[in-house]
């Protein structure tokens, strides 16, 4: 439900945020909560009790092996012996859903509006009477056998006994009917919800996946959740299989199972057992075995029934979670405060330990538990009051999907209060590039025995998962989420989680009004570049995930954009600067309740070392000729002069930025602008006025030209180094443009190097698959060309080891994100990546631009603008347009680092450097902590040496240091040699 505030002036507003706070002030900080203090991030060792409620500790349910239930008979499953009759009722049901059917109707009608007991003493009066409590034998239950199964029985057999004694225990016609029928003993098939995992003695089992039992007369089969046979035995005791009930155990070709309930025979045959949270919800808790005769609908409200629920709370004992919250390493989500219970467990439902599958936790790194734990806080509404969403911002390659995976498996098959799982259907929208990944990703992690999921493309339309029970979790691509919207918004979604989120970032875009319509309240947007605009980006991004909670725009604008950009200003009085930080913090404060986001320097530890090297590259001749002339144009003059109308300067960055790439590009612009034959004075012709003349008469777009650009030498030795010096590692090459991509490809071309591509033009439906084969060892492929544009985000590249950015975008997050498809989980070798940038040029600019952009960290947005968006001061466009052919390196000028010099800073260590006090722009103790937000300071502390030096100590860079001015080097989890 979405819930606006109707604050309009500021101080309702305040005084709202006040009311916040006081509300959040319940909880643990969030910074306490982050490092653990306060006792709740992480693994929750003993859950407390809940105060007040009334409650005992509950016990856990289905994971438990059934040792754990050994040694206490009133936690154990009740054992009801096999009744005859009943089964061949069952029987009934299934072969024809004839009288048997009948029976189960009839049973029902005859329950209703009886209490538990009654019912249940029916239910046992049907089972048992004209049988007494059997020997169960053969290979079910050893290990009850061992532990004192005696006293089990003979608890069960007083129970049976007593409820066939229980007066209001009445026959109806159907049950006497299957009384008849009792003579034909072996016929009878019956369907169970079972859990399984290989035949092991350990303790704590490890549940690998639902399943669904089938016992016909004296053997079984075991059929996985996809319906495909896992198991299968014969030669079990007929009357054993007949008595088979909850939390029992056997094994079956060399799985062990337990038995979690009973599925009905219309169930199996309309096959809705198979279908995701069934199993959970079909099967009713210990000491009730009246699930047989239930219709399927709605088993858990039937269970909780008012009637039921007395006996329930008093029974509370007997319920046990899913998985063992006291298991070693167990991930125990934390539990409900008395607040909460109020508001969202009017029933009195008991709570129930949520336990994270054990199967999944073994994986998680440190970081990924605290974020489960935090999203699961967040969509249950335990951490900001009556708010669902939260905003995973970790770094890339953090494993927001391992993440959300967990989350979504722990959801779809718990329940905090009671057993009904928290959610039903998850709907999982990401860029079309992986939506693969996300399926891919979850048979992982979770096998594919566990979950099914739907990511839907040109042969699988949202209609099929619609008429499916199989699948819980619809994935697809933002695109395709707008062409199906009407079917989409049918479905009753539960959690909403959309990846690479950002891109919500503006509310009025059709993608996101369409998913703020939809009525899902737990929301969960995922993004390794959280903010890379403005405030009102940011503030999108919040009221998509909690709507309402900022106020309206017009006030937040009010409250924190004006005064934070204000504080901003150089002019900025002191009054300023201090109001607008402060808003700042109150918003970061505020914000980080459901905001999480963590560097990447945290799973550094885990990873290979990484080497990053910034190539400053020496233009060519024919690239500082057309250069010159380019800033020589009249519209570049005009640009200088403020006349920015109609962005004129737009044209004349492109321009360069192309001739940087490789001068054929600016030549293939002009051409074509001659044929279009459209000339003004701010137009594209005039920049190109008199620059066909610089090129060679015989010059043509088409020939690659290798010698041309000064980049592009560096990437051919650079390329031939890598093939000789590490012929099994592969390369990913990164590009913003696809006419460079296509240069690139053309390159790969003439060197004879195997290549694959991924750019804006790739089908959605084959980029996985695109991916997938360059990953695999055995991919012929050298070299990935990737436009980061169109699939930098969100994709794993750890096939190669070596990343080229052969070009800069003004968004630093757009590099990031491409750098970061290397260096990440699952990389095996040292990563190294090399940024080109042609010395002196704009690409230089652009760069201290992003780094000096990158200081503004600790604020709570990233200021930098997309280049189409950027505001540039006359004198920031003089600054641009300058060509420093006399540097080696303008960045590293600007740095007034006294190393050039004296000439003596080739190869020093990072530690070494830092003792240079000259070369130190900022103070030691001001070192940052982020490697991620490199700033013009921590550039300082890389190792930095002209390309001109004899000896580099790296194999990779001597091969083209003749072509380099300049290299700046920063190695992460450094390895002694190179
Ligand atoms: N605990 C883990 N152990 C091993 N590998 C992991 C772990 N967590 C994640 N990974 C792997 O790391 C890679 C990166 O994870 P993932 O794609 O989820 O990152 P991300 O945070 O979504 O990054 P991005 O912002 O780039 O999309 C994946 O191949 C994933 O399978
Ligand atoms: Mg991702």
């Amino acid at each position: 439900m979405r819930r606006r505030i109707s604050c309009i002036a500021g101080g309702i507003l305040e005084l709202r945020w006040l009311r916040l706070r006081a509300e959040v002030g319940t909880h643990a900080p969030w910074d306490e909560w982050l490092t653990g203090a306060g006792n709740r991030g992480g693994t929750v060792e003993s859950a407390p009790s809940v105060p007040g409620s009334g409650l005992a500790e509950l016990n856990m349910r289905r994971s438990a092996a059934p040792s754990q239930l050994l040694g206490n008979s009133a936690k154990k499953p009740r054992f009801i012996p096999p009744g005859n009759k009943n089964t061949i009722c069952l029987e009934k049901e299934v072969e024809q859903l004839g009288p048997g059917f009948k029976v189960a109707e009839g049973k029902e009608k005859q329950q209703s509006g009886l209490g538990h007991t009654r019912a249940l003493s029916e239910t046992h009066g049907l089972d048992v009477s004209a049988t007494k409590a059997v020997e169960f034998v053969g290979e079910i239950s050893s290990m009850e056998k061992a532990n004192g199964e005696n006293k089990y029985k003979a608890a069960e057999v007083k129970a049976v006994n007593r409820l066939n004694t229980d007066p209001v225990h009445v026959e109806a016609p159907e049950v006497a009917r299957c009384k008849e029928e009792q003579e034909e003993p072996d016929c009878f098939t019956k369907y169970f919800s079972v859990v399984w995992c290989k035949a092991s003695k350990k303790k704590h089992k490890k549940w690998e996946g639902d399943a669904v039992l089938i016992a016909k007369r004296k053997s079984l089969v075991l059929k996985d959740m996809e319906g495909k046979d896992i198991g299968k035995g014969t030669g079990y005791k007929a009357k054993d299989l007949e008595s088979l009930n909850e939390g029992q155990t056997l094994m079956i070709g060399g799985k062990e199972i337990e038995v979690m309930g009973v599925i009905l025979a219309e169930d199996f045959k309309s096959g809705r057992c198979f279908q995701s949270g069934v199993t959970t919800s079909t099967t009713v808790p210990p000491g009730s075995s009246q699930t047989t005769m239930k219709p399927f609908c709605s088993p858990i409200r039937n269970v909780y029934k008012s009637s039921f629920k007395e006996n329930l709370l008093k029974d509370s004992q007997s319920y046990k979670p899913r998985h063992d919250p006291n298991a070693p390493n167990s991930l125990v989500m934390p539990r409900p405060n008395p607040s909460h219970q109020q508001m969202f467990n009017k029933a009195g439902l008991p709570v129930i330990d949520v336990v994270v599958d054990p199967y999944i936790v073994n994986h998680l790194r440190p970081h990924q538990k605290e974020g489960i734990v935090f999203l699961y806080e967040c969509v249950m509404g335990m951490r900001v009051g009556d708010r669902f969403g939260a905003i995973l911002a970790d770094e890339m390659g953090l494993g927001k999907t391992l993440q959300c995976i967990s989350l979504v498996w722990t959801l779809l098959r718990q329940g905090l209060y009671g057993y009904k799982p928290v959610i039903k259907r998850v709907l999982i929208v990401t860029p079309g590039s992986l939506v693969k990944n996300w399926k891919y990703e979850f048979q992982k992690w979770l096998g594919s025995e566990r979950i099914k999921v739907f990511p839907v493309d040109q042969d699988h339309k949202v209609e099929e998962f619609i008429n499916s029970p199989l699948y819980s979790v619809l994935i697809i691509s933002y695109e395709m989420l707008l062409r199906s919207f009407d079917l989409i918004q049918t479905i009753e979604f539960n959690l909403l989680i959309c990846d690479e989120g950002h891109r919500l970032k503006n509310s009025s875009i059709k993608t996101t009004t369409a998913l703020v319509n939809l009525s899902c309240e737990k929301r969960i947007i995922l993004t390794g570049t959280p903010i890379q605009n403005d405030l009102q980006e940011f503030y999108a991004l919040i009221d998509f995930v909690n709507p309402g909670i900022l106020a309206p725009l017009s006030t937040f604008r009010k409250i924190y954009e004006e005064p934070i950009i204000q504080s901003r200003e150089p002019s900025a009085t002191k009054e300023e600067k201090e109001l607008g930080e402060r808003r700042a913090a109150e918003l970061t404060r505020l914000t980080g309740l459901f905001i999480l986001r963590r560097t990447q320097d945290i799973i550094n530890k885990f990873l290979p070392p990484k080497k990053e090297s910034i190539l400053f590259c020496r233009p060519t001749a024919l690239q500082l000729e057309l250069y010159r002339k380019l800033l020589s144009s009249r519209i570049v003059k005009s640009c200088l002069q403020g006349v920015l109308e109609n962005s004129p300067h737009l044209i004349c960055i492109g321009a360069l930025k192309k001739l940087c790439n490789h001068p054929c590009l600016l030549f293939k612009a002009i051409k074509e602008k001659e044929c279009s034959g459209t000339f003004d004075e701010h137009d594209e012709s005039n920049l190109y006025e008199g620059l066909v003349n610089v090129f060679p008469q015989d010059y043509a777009s088409t020939t690659f030209a290798e010698a041309d650009s000064g980049k592009l030498q560096v990437l051919a030795k650079l390329l031939t180094a890598i093939r000789e010096l590490s012929p099994a590692e592969r390369v990913v090459l990164v590009s913003n443009y696809t006419q460079t991509l296509n240069i690139l490809q053309e390159m790969c071309k003439h060197y004879g190097y195997s290549y694959t591509r991924l750019d804006g033009q790739t089908p959605v439906s084959q980029r996985q698959q695109i991916v997938d084969s360059f990953n695999n060892k055995f991919s012929p492929a050298f070299i990935f060309l990737l436009s980061s544009k169109a699939g930098g985000v969100g994709l794993n590249l750890v096939g190669a080891s070596h990343l080229i950015l052969y070009d800069i975008d003004w968004n630093p997050a757009t590099d990031i994100q491409a750098m970061a498809r290397v260096w990440r989980d699952g990389q095996k070798h040292t990563v190294r990546i090399y940024r080109l940038l042609t010395t002196g040029s704009i690409e230089e600019k652009i760069y201290q631009r992003q780094i000096s952009k990158q200081d503004i960290s600790g604020a709570v947005v990233d200021l930098s603008k997309t280049s189409e968006h950027i505001h540039f001061s006359t004198e920031e466009l003089r600054n641009l347009f300058i060509l420093h052919e006399d540097s080696s390196c303008v960045t590293h000028d600007l740095l007034e680092c006294s190393c050039m010099a004296k000439k003596d800073h080739q190869n020093p260590s990072a530690e070494m450097f830092s003792m240079y006090r000259g070369c130190q722009l900022g103070k030691n103790h001001e070192k940052p902590t982020s490697k991620k937000s490199l700033s013009m300071s921590q550039l300082m502390q890389w190792k930095h040496f002209s390309g001109q030096h004899q000896t580099l100590d790296d194999p990779f860079l001597e091969r083209i240091k003749e072509n380099v001015t300049f290299i700046f080097q920063n190695a992460t989890n450094p390895v002694t040699s190179s």
